[in-house]
């Protein structure tokens, strides 16, 4: 079980709504990932115009927690705006802070992120923050009082899945806060492996709602982060320079 704050989710991925080709095929493919957690793009949703279409128009409100982000965001003040907005609409309590500071590389800006989150948390949000993988940072932001923290595999929607892992293992050695890898994820492979090190959870979008076949991709996700997890809490081997024989030659009379 995934606790975060005062929330206990049962599945470990947490899914983005967006780039779907088509709301059915999101429907699909958000039901067959487990994903108990969804988020969206506060901005790109009418959240106080019942007439407009909107993300999450043909989803059960009621199966799933929301995660309302900040994407947009270019200051701390931004994204405070932006996250009380999803507040006063009813749908959650949680928001996942992104500021992104280059549009090049929509990597989030530590210190808008930061100041943005000492505001939030003051008035009494469950904050998240999206950021990178920056160990000193998900440090400062844990002393804070963030209630977990996000970092980027790679950069979203890149799909090149984790390109520093002894930096993530750090942050998530001196986690305090649940750690969800957040970003960049390309293939199952990527989502196994942020468990295996010990990820307490992976929040992907464009891997599903751009696959061939979202809904295939969905369940392989699904099926990725429950093997990473069972992998991680099982232990695995270390690993040798050398080979050892997989059956024990000690007492074969030609090994003696
Ligand atoms: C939907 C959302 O929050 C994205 O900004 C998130 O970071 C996922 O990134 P990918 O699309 O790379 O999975």
């Amino acid at each position: 079980m995934l606790k975060i704050g005062q929330y206990e989710i049962e599945s470990r991925l947490l899914l983005g709504t967006g780039k779907f080709p088509n709301f059915s095929m999101q429907k699909q493919a958000i039901a067959r990932s487990g994903a108990k957690i969804l988020t969206f793009a506060v901005r790109r949703m009418a959240l106080f115009d019942a007439e407009q279409p909107n993300l999450l128009q043909e989803l059960d409100l009621n199966n799933y927690l929301f995660l309302p982000n900040t994407a947009g965001a270019k200051t701390a003040e931004e994204a405070v705006r932006v996250a009380k907005l999803a507040r006063a609409s009813g749908l959650c309590h949680m928001v996942k802070v992104e500021v992104i500071g280059c549009n090049e590389t929509l990597l989030p800006d530590p210190i808008e992120t930061y100041r943005a989150c000492e505001q939030l948390i003051a008035e009494g949000f469950t904050v998240l923050p999206y950021t990178s993988d920056d160990v000193v940072l998900a440090r400062k932001l844990q002393e804070l009082g963030v209630h977990a923290i996000m970092p980027g595999a790679s950069p979203i929607g890149s799909g090149q899945g984790i390109i520093n892992p002894l930096n993530l293992s750090f942050i998530i050695e001196q986690a305090t806060v649940p750690v969800i890898v957040d970003a960049g994820i390309g293939s199952p492979a990527d989502a196994a492996y942020a468990m295996e090190i010990g990820a307490d959870g992976v929040l992907l979008n464009t891997a599903v709602s751009g696959a061939k076949d979202p809904v295939k991709m969905a369940d392989a996700m699904r099926l990725a982060v429950e093997a990473g997890r069972l992998g991680y809490e099982a232990g695995r081997i270390d690993q040798k320079k050398y080979a050892t024989a997989s059956s024990s030659m000690k007492g074969l009379p030609h090994y003696g």
